[in-house]
């Protein structure tokens, strides 16, 4: 999905003051991404990594029931209900997306979200079973997670708490996904990310890591694409 300004990547880093004088600009306001979220209303720059990676591996299609875990504040949600949704058709696919996150999540429609919600509780897919009686559906096509644990700056421990992480949107997408079904991941990179790769290869047809544009070069974050479920 291209948009104004996309590509531009490079920012001058600096500003002129009104007596002309050079202003510095914060990482935040010199970033092209978050100026084009402020422009196209996402709620946050992580809108443009999923783009990226849905314009690369083409995951989503119109009527996709999608579970975003970790959608907090909600722009990957809002891509989602975007690309599930056949536009300008009133006969055409409706999608869903039930997003699942800690912190609270502004309505938008065409999502229901579980906030407040742990997505390693238990209880979590009783709760989405629970969505079918008021939004009804067949099965989940997809399960994307941007799950972040809170860093604590040490690349070690992150990294473990970020392959939990991955690890419990795995073993729902694993309950949930018919053969076909796709699963994306974020994970902080770090010694068990080999491990992870040849884990989904087992369940998956294609496995691929993938370092959005939009993902901060100084970020350690990749995101693992695993397409097409194979059941045994
Ligand atoms: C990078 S943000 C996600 C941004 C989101 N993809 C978007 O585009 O708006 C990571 C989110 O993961 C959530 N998170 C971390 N651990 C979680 C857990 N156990 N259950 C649910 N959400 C979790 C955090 O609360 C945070 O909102």
């Amino acid at each position: 999905m291209w948009c104004p300004g996309y590509d531009v990547l490079l920012n001058r880093g600096h500003t002129h003051g009104k007596d002309g004088s050079y202003k510095w600009l914060s990482r935040q306001k010199r970033d092209v991404f978050v100026k084009q979220a402020k422009f196209n209303n996402w709620r946050c720059r992580s809108a443009f990594k999923l783009i990226e990676i849905d314009d690369k591996h083409n995951i989503f299609k119109f009527g996709d029931v999608v579970v975003d875990c970790g959608a907090s504040p909600g722009s990957w949600s809002q891509v989602t209900v975007d690309r599930v949704n056949a536009t300008g058709k009133n006969d055409g696919p409706v999608g869903l997306v039930i997003g699942i996150d800690l912190l609270p999540i502004a309505p938008l429609p065409g999502a229901v979200f579980l906030d407040s919600t742990d997505f390693t509780d238990p209880s979590v897919l009783a709760r989405i079973e629970k969505v079918k009686e008021t939004r009804p559906f067949q099965v989940i096509n997809t399960v994307i997670s941007d799950m972040s644990p809170n860093a604590t700056g040490i690349k070690s421990l992150d990294h473990e708490l970020s392959t939990e992480l991955c690890l419990s949107a795995l073993k729902f997408a694993l309950t949930v996904l018919p053969r076909g079904g796709h699963f994306i991941s974020k994970l902080l990179q770090g010694q068990e990310q080999k491990r992870l790769e040849i884990l989904l290869a087992k369940f998956f047809r294609t496995v691929s890591v993938f370092k959005p544009k939009a993902s901060r070069l100084d970020s350690c974050e990749i995101y693992l694409v695993a397409k097409k479920r194979i059941m045994k």
